[in-house]
Formats: structure tokens, C-alpha cells, sequence
């Protein structure tokens, strides 16, 4: 499998694009974005890298080479400084929270593969951490939006270009807790929630009918923690059969197992990685866990064991300053 990894570091204003080789990082080329770059996105079709930027709040679509090295980004204006991206299923929709404007908002990419100015923005949703995009058994598509300060993710209809609040209503997470990143699983139909402020992680599944009901609700941190809680980010194995969480108080990744017949999490343990482990992402054969450090300016490169999904270090990589997001490119299978 040939991977590529990228890597953004705002205070920089870089995105580092690496070759991943048996758990190291080979440098393939750096690109200067002339911003803070934040959230990226790989579109589906694995064309496109969008890199959202501020001050200047936009996003700036990247076109990803055979090798997966960057080309020259088309721009397009954002109406605030996006904290979490995702597109729809077919690409064309692309989704942005706004953390500090409290909104997410709907742009459209056209077929020559230009991203258009946000045709529509939700205000009032209050400290949206991020945007994550659901499609139903029914052909139904919605957007679920964590939304910190709210202690709520809400939910929105997708219907065309559009975004209208869910019939269903809201999901309400416990008072303090600070939703954040949420995760789905491939196969079982639950969704996890990273909770920010009380460190927790939701289980929740999503019914054929659209019901979601909450299941389960997990420390990230070891029994007796008793310093800060700041979790950061969530990921699944591909397979399904582990889900770890990074938090960044502690500096820890923890493990969690996750049942084969009804979906139940154990948390299983927990791993020293870098320092303000901000964002981390899985590759795609579920053999490699890649972790920024915000404030160690590298990059954790922590090999999962496939049985036990126990981590080892297995490499570390200087990057740019504030190390913050981190996504992976499987180029099999990539359209010409
Ligand atoms: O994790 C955090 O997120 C919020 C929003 O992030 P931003 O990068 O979109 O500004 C940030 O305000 C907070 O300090 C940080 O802990």
C-alpha cells in the first residue's frame, strides 16, 4: 500500500506531505500556504486536499499529484476561522465549523473543481468545534455539528445544497462535557463523541429510523487521574475492532476495544505520545497511528499491534511549528 501523509502546522503556515514507509516518514515536499493552515480534508475521489487558512479565512483546494505531492490551490473566501472540515459523499459539498463565529457553513465545489463562497452559514450554534457528515440506510444525508459551549450536537437535514434543523432534534451530551470531534464505525451503525472539557467518550448508536440514542460513556483518562482534561481528537482502526483518543493534558493516547456483537467499548489502555497531541490519524491498512504534537513542533509515528491494538513508537519526525492536523492518502486506486 503507498501512503502519504500531510501534515499541518499553522504557526508555520506549512503543510508537510511525507511518504509513509513501514512507520517512517520520508519528506516529499513542503509547501508554504501564506496562512495559518488548519483543518485539511481529503475529497473522496482523493483528488483534492482543502486546506482551510487564516487570518484571511478561506479555503484553498489543493490538487493531489500521482505521488501525492500538492499543486498550485485554488482559493475560495470562508466567513470565519474554520476549527473542523468535511465534505458530502460525492465531494461537492464541503462543510466548515467556526469555533470563535459560532456557525458551520455549506460551500459548493463545481465540476472544473473550483470551491464557490459559502451558499449557506447556520449561526448560533454556539463554539461548533466540528462538522461531520452522515449518510442514512434510507438515501437520507444530515450533518451533525458538535457544538462545545452548547453541550449539544445538533443535527441538520441535507436536502439538495441545503441544511434545515433535523426532525429527530438535538443530541444533548452531559452538562460540562464539551462535545468535540465526533467518529462513526464503519459497519455497526454507532458514533462516538469526544468530549473536551470533562474528558470523556460517548457512545451513541444511530437506529434504521434515524433515533439516536446514547449508550455508553467512557473515561479517556487512567483510574486516579486527577490533572486537566483537554481531549483533542478521535480515530477508529479501519477494521472496526479499536478506537483511540488523544488528550492533551496528559499527553496520552488511550485505547479502546470495541465488542464484535454489540459494539460495547472497554478501555484497554493508554500511551505517551507527543506533547498537546492536537490531532492524530490512522493509516488505511490500520497498521500505523500518527500523532502531531502542538507544542513538540514533531510528529509520533506509534505502530498498532493488529491482535491487541497495543501501540510502540516507531519513529519521530521533526515538522513546522504547532503541529495540529494530520491526514493519510492511500494513492491505490486513485483516478487517473
Ligand atoms: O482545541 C481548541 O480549540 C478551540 C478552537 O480552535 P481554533 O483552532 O479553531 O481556534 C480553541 O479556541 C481552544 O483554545 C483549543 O483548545
Amino acid at each position: 500500500m503507498q501512503q502519504v501523509v500531510y501534515v499541518a502546522n499553522p504557526v508555520s503556515g506549512l503543510i508537510h506531505v511525507f511518504q509513509l514507509a513501514e512507520g517512517e516518514l520520508l519528506p516529499l515536499q513542503e509547501v508554504q500556504t501564506g496562512g495559518e493552515v488548519q483543518p485539511l480534508v481529503i475529497s473522496p475521489d482523493r483528488r483534492w486536499l482543502h486546506a482551510g487558512v487564516r487570518p484571511d479565512f478561506r479555503v484553498l483546494s489543493y490538487p493531489i499529484a500521482a505521488d501525492g505531492r500538492l499543486g498550485t490551490p485554488a482559493s475560495a473566501p470562508l466567513l470565519g476561522s474554520a476549527s473542523h472540515t468535511c465534505t458530502d459523499g460525492s465531494g461537492r459539498l464541503f462543510f466548515a465549523a467556526s469555533y470563535a463565529f459560532n456557525h458551520a457553513s455549506v460551500s459548493r465545489m463545481d465540476e472544473q473543481g473550483q470551491m464557490q463562497p459559502p451558499h449557506q452559514c447556520l449561526d448560533g450554534l454556539m463554539a461548533a468545534h466540528s462538522v461531520t457528515w452522515l449518510a442514512g440506510h434510507d438515501g437520507e444525508q444530515e450533518l451533525l455539528v458538535a457544538c462545545l459551549k452548547e453541550d449539544a450536537i445538533r443535527r441538520f437535514t441535507l436536502t439538495e445544497d441545503r441544511l434545515t434543523p433535523h426532525p429527530l432534534g438535538d443530541l444533548h451530551t452531559a452538562q460540562g462535557a464539551g462535545p468535540r470531534h465526533l467518529a462513526l464505525h464503519p459497519t455497526n451503525g454507532d458514533l462516538y463523541c469526544l468530549n473536551e472539557l470533562d474528558g470523556t467518550l460517548s457512545r451513541y448508536h444511530r437506529k434504521a429510523d434515524g433515533h439516536i440514542n446514547g449508550r455508553q460513556s467512557l473515561d479517556m483518562l487512567p483510574p486516579g487521574y486527577e490533572g486537566e482534561r483537554w481531549g483533542a481528537d478521535l480515530h477508529l482502526t479501519p477494521d472496526g475492532r479499536f478506537l483511540y483518543t488523544s488528550e492533551r493534558a496528559s499527553n496520552l493516547l488511550t485505547l479502546f476495544g470495541i465488542d464484535a456483537r454489540d459494539g460495547a467499548l472497554t478501555s484497554l489502555a493508554h500511551f505517551p505520545t507527543e506533547a498537546c497531541p492536537r490531532g492524530f490519524a490512522i493509516d488505511h491498512g490500520g497498521r500505523w497511528l500518527i500523532a502531531t504534537g502542538q507544542q513538540s513542533d514533531q510528529v509520533a509515528v506509534h505502530r498498532i499491534d493488529h491482535e491487541s491494538g497495543q501501540l510502540t513508537l516507531a519513529s519521530r519526525q521533526p515538522v513546522g511549528k504547532g503541529a495540529m492536523w494530520v491526514r493519510v492518502l492511500d494513492l491505490a486506486g486513485r483516478p487517473a
